[in-house]
């Protein structure tokens, strides 16, 4: 028997600490729930401007921003794993906390540093000169936030269950649904108030989008959370972790697996699991524990496609929000801020669930159990995605006929002074009066096209359309002139409305924010938001101001006549090239609600039956493989999303409910089989099938540790069983 050093005897018959307790509660998890707020902040507020900085900072394109962001995000939550392994092999959860959050935080410091345009703006044009500084800073960044958010999340919900003692179980409970509380305040404020800051102008040369607010109110936050979490340290229970405990699980189970395959002739006996193949050599609790992991992990196998579905709030419904009208009467809602319903409907529906709704159906005598409401949870989500689909086919029917890939549409503009017969070959006739349009879209499945004035002498023009596009033929004053303009062939993105300027007038106009326009010439599309916007139209000392109301997703031509400046501008006709939105954003809400029933069904029970079915030395692991399901659900949202795209959305939103009602049954059916445990208990089982007193118990597992080291020592020596 090896002698125990005092360190490590103190280790052993360390118990748990009593705390200091108000209401019930420790009083050491008032720390850890600021310590989540202020980090959640930290990451959502980051996250909230994260796009925005790539697409107009690093000035990289749409596809790569969104390509780089989903990376960061799936990388949050793969990194857990990492955090986890740290935690409860090798420092422990409060040393990974404190260690991880340094990281992050120089992570969230660096980020901000790197969006102060004026370091490299030497020039001092508003543009900073050195992009790859830029980006190599930012990139470092989001690597170390990456590896902090993730590392210290399964920590901490880990932790806070940890200062719980047996008697409060109740209070546990409560704990994680105050826990998820914090997340989606600290989560909502951000998202609110990191997009206002982005809006301020700051710089020192030049006065730009205030980045380095948005992104260092942020990196302060962070710091605060740090801080709070290290203000608390006299008080928290802290269990040290208990050796390499990863890789014992791992070497278990490789031996098992390798020792029921040189056994397999029928010949030997079955055991009744196939890790009791590992009992020759090792410990009986080891074992059991890796049968309790196990189980739970083999629960989780389904639970990504939950996910999928829930991830894809951030992506397809906002995209969806950008097709409808966001006009609330009393204040106007951007599309990408509808999201912010998500975290406003976990602050009101977790205290309903706890406090009324799960409490009455217990009244009711129904045995309510985690992996039923996580069941239930699931149904919801595939119910949100039904409501999903019933909202586009609302939204398809407003939406404009675009082209199919072989198709091509014209419309035709007229800034001619007379009203024009224009035959476009071979038997579409329009009659166009002056400073008017074609009523709506020429649809042709083939490019070649021979338009006919009825001018005199008549003017005739060949032209080729664009294949799947959208054009608009424009007839100038000099009609011989004629030419085509591409149109837009989609919503404008973000709600936005997409507008532009035809110039009838017999000089270059300059307009608002456009360049100047020649005679004749279209200005290229603008996007201007939703809401009234002033234009100013200039030829030298003459000036008009033009204004008009938009709603959200439509696309206008705009005609200036000749008699622009003698009539004020009241002379400027619009052609209407797309509706706007007519469908409200209102009628995502039913979609929002039932997604996050099913998520605090889901989501905070799983979180609450990852802690309780864990062993005691693997809790961060637990909350690790809990969080890896996340990260797997926003792998198959790129992959899927991506790859299987159906031609309708709507059909798209139901095959994915359909897939998720499937899933739900295969996982209702797994958990109809699964047992709930109290780790606890059965380890104290085994230690007493083993002979063994608690305390000695854990006196065993530090020899194995011992031994563990030594066998690192003399090398080549096999381990034995103890
Ligand atoms: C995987 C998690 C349990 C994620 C959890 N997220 C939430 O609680 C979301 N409801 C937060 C949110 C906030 C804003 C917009 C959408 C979602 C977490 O962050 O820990």
């Amino acid at each position: 028997m090896i002698n125990l050093t005092d360190e490590k005897m103190d280790k052993t018959t360390k118990k748990k600490k009593k705390t200091a307790e108000c209401c019930g509660y420790p009083i050491s998890i008032f720390f850890i729930v600021v310590n989540e707020f202020c980090e959640r902040f930290s990451y959502y507020g980051m996250r909230a401007v994260l796009v925005l900085y790539f697409r107009y900072f690093l000035l990289w394109d749409d596809d790569l921003a969104t390509s780089i962001y989903h990376a960061f995000v799936a990388l949050c939550y793969l990194t857990p794993i990492l955090g986890a392994i740290i935690a409860d092999s090798w420092l422990g959860k409060f040393k990974t906390i404190i260690y991880l959050s340094i990281v992050y935080a120089i992570g969230q410091v660096t980020m901000a540093i790197s969006t102060i345009h004026d370091i490299t703006d030497a020039n001092r044009d508003g543009t900073p000169d050195n992009f790859t500084f830029h980006i190599a800073l930012s990139m470092l960044g989001l690597i170390l936030i990456a590896l902090g958010t993730g590392g210290i999340k399964p920590c901490v919900a880990a932790f806070g269950g940890d200062q719980f003692q047996e008697h409060q179980s109740r209070q546990l409970n409560t704990f994680f649904s105050v826990f998820y509380l914090c997340i989606n305040a600290g989560s909502l404020l951000s998202t609110l108030i990191t997009p206002v800051l982005r809006a301020q102008e700051c710089g020192i040369h030049t006065q730009q989008q205030c980045y380095p607010l948005a992104f260092g109110v942020p990196a302060v936050l962070m710091v605060i959370s740090l801080v709070v979490f290290i203000a608390g340290s006299g008080m928290y229970v802290k269990t040290d972790p208990e050796g390499n405990i990863m890789w014992s699980v791992c070497k278990c189970i490789g031996f098992a697996i390798k020792n029921r395959f040189r056994h397999r002739s029928s010949s030997y006996p079955k055991r009744e699991h196939w890790m009791d193949w590992a009992n020759e050599k090792y410990d009986k609790l080891l074992i059991a524990q890796i049968k309790m992991v196990l189980k739970v992990l083999f629960l989780y196998i389904p639970l990504p496609m939950f996910w999928t579905l829930f991830d894809q709030k951030g992506s397809r419904w906002t995209l969806q929000a950008t097709t409808m009208s966001g006009d609330f009467g009393a204040f106007i809602l951007q599309p990408d801020q509808m999201q912010t319903v998500n975290p406003i409907l976990i602050l009101t529906l977790v205290p309903i669930m706890d406090r009324l709704i799960f409490p009455l159906i217990q009244k009711c005598g129904l045995n309510f159990s985690p992996l039923k409401r996580m069941t239930v949870g699931m149904l919801f989500a595939a119910m949100a995605f039904v409501s999903a689909a019933l909202v586009q086919i609302e939204i398809d029917k407003t939406l404009p006929n675009f082209p199919s890939s072989s198709e091509s549409q014209l419309k035709v503009v007229n800034t001619y002074s007379t009203t024009l017969n224009v035959t476009i070959s071979p038997n579409e006739h329009l009659l166009i009066e002056s400073f008017g349009s074609s009523a709506d879209y020429v649809t042709f499945d083939h490019q070649d096209i021979t338009v006919s004035l009825n001018t005199n002498p008549v003017i005739t023009k060949a032209f080729s359309l664009i294949k799947g596009g959208r054009q608009t033929l424009i007839i100038p004053s000099d009609p011989t002139v004629m030419y085509l303009k591409e149109d837009v062939k989609s919503k404008p993105r973000e709600g936005k409305n997409a507008i532009r300027f035809v110039n009838g007038y017999t000089a270059d106009l300059n307009i608002t924010n456009l360049d100047s326009i020649e005679p004749s010439a279209t200005t290229n599309y603008t996007l201007v938001n939703q809401g009234k916007r002033d234009f100013v139209l200039r030829h030298g000392e003459q000036w008009c101001e033009f204004s008009r109301k938009f709603g959200f997703g439509a696309s206008y031509t705009f005609l200036i006549p000749s008699t622009v400046f003698s009539d004020d501008c009241e002379s400027i006709t619009e052609v209407e090239d797309m509706k706007p939105n007519s469908v409200h954003m209102a009628l995502q809400i039913p979609q929002y609600f039932l997604i996050t029933t099913g998520e605090v069904m889901f989501s905070v029970t799983g979180l609450q039956f990852s802690y309780s079915q864990a062993p005691k030395n693997m809790k961060s692991v637990l909350q690790a493989g809990w969080l890896c399901t996340n990260a797997v659900g926003n792998i198959i949202v790129l992959i899927v999303a991506e790859l299987g795209k159906l031609p309708k959305q709507w059909a798209e939103y139901l095959l994915f409910a359909s897939l998720l009602v499937a899933v739900s049954i295969i996982f209702s059916i797994m958990a109809y089989f699964y047992t709930y445990i109290d780790p606890a208990e059965i380890e104290a089982q085994v230690r007493k099938e083993q002979g063994l007193e608690p305390e000695e118990m854990e006196k065993e597992t530090l020899e194995m540790e011992e031994k563990d080291e030594d066998q690192k020592n003399e090398q080549g020596v096999k381990q034995t069983k103890i």
